[in-house]
């Protein structure tokens, strides 16, 4: 596959790996993630972007932690967008990270090309890979952050012994396939279970949600336990999207702070 993409993963590590500093005097009140260096990030998705100006529209969102890359095969979810190719040339086109999220069957075929394509960040869905455990070794082994999805209908329970071979779980909040549907608040308990495994087995996972998360959700994530928000209409819909970012990370950090403040007083 194309040169230049260990640089990629490279460089993607290196933006997210460095702390952020948490307010004087309220260390003692942030959340566990926050203050071993998370903070709320916000991951635009290119499925609500103009495909005709891909270049263009990831560089409208600089600032962004990482740029979401919806990648689906018209298989695993019943919509079509993009493959190997169009990564290698975005990672080309952008200095922010991928984040590409696979909606394909075969994970375990063609997770390992979209890390040499270029991607910082591999997700794949539990429900399409045959090896969950290797495939996850094999994406770190090829230097980018392995991370594992799972549709509303399925379960965390099952997959607590994986949780410390990942870098991020993903929870979907909607069916994946398509941008701009209503989020879905049923998958609130979900995200609040999974933070409490994250918590009890001391992992530095990330945890993501996907689907329908705008200037209504994000709050509501956020204090479910949550710390990395993709959000594709509330971004691109708005007349500044860089913007948007901004608003939708301060939104995430000031819940999450609001919330373990009113959990420990
Ligand atoms: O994975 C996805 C759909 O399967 C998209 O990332 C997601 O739906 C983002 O779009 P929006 O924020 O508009 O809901």
């Amino acid at each position: 596959m194309g040169g230049g993409c260990s640089k990629s993963a490279e460089s993607a590590r290196i933006r997210c790996s460095g702390p952020r500093t948490p307010p004087t005097g309220e260390s003692n009140r942030l959340p566990a993630w926050q203050a071993c260096g998370m903070a709320a990030q916000i991951n635009p998705s290119i499925l609500s972007a103009d495909f005709a100006r891909l270049a263009e529209e990831a560089k409208a969102v600089e600032g962004a932690d990482w740029l979401h890359v919806d990648v689906m095969d018209n298989h695993f979810v019943p919509n079509l967008t993009l493959g190997v190719p169009v990564v290698e040339s975005l990672a080309r086109a952008t200095d922010t990270p991928l984040d590409c999220h696979l909606m394909i069957e075969d994970a375990d075929r063609w997770a390992p090309q979209y890390v040499e394509a270029g991607a910082g960040s591999v997700t794949f869905h539990v429900e399409a890979a045959a090896a969950p455990v290797r495939l996850a070794r094999e994406i770190r082994a090829k230097g980018a952050r392995a991370s594992m999805a799972l549709r509303p209908a399925t379960p965390i329970e099952p997959y607590e012994d994986l949780l410390p071979e990942l870098d991020m779980l993903l929870i979907m909040t909607v069916e994946p396939g398509f941008g701009g549907q209503a989020f879905l608040d049923i998958m609130l308990p979900k995200i609040r279970r999974t933070r409490e495994l994250i918590s009890k087995h001391g992992l530095e996972l990330w945890l993501q949600v996907d689907g329908g998360v705008s200037a209504t959700t994000i709050e509501r994530c956020a204090e479910a336990g949550a710390d990395v928000f993709v959000a594709g209409s509330a971004v691109y819909g708005a007349d500044d999207p860089a913007r948007a970012v901004r608003a939708l990370r301060t939104q995430a950090e000031e819940a999450t702070a609001r919330s373990t403040w009113a959990r420990d007083h």
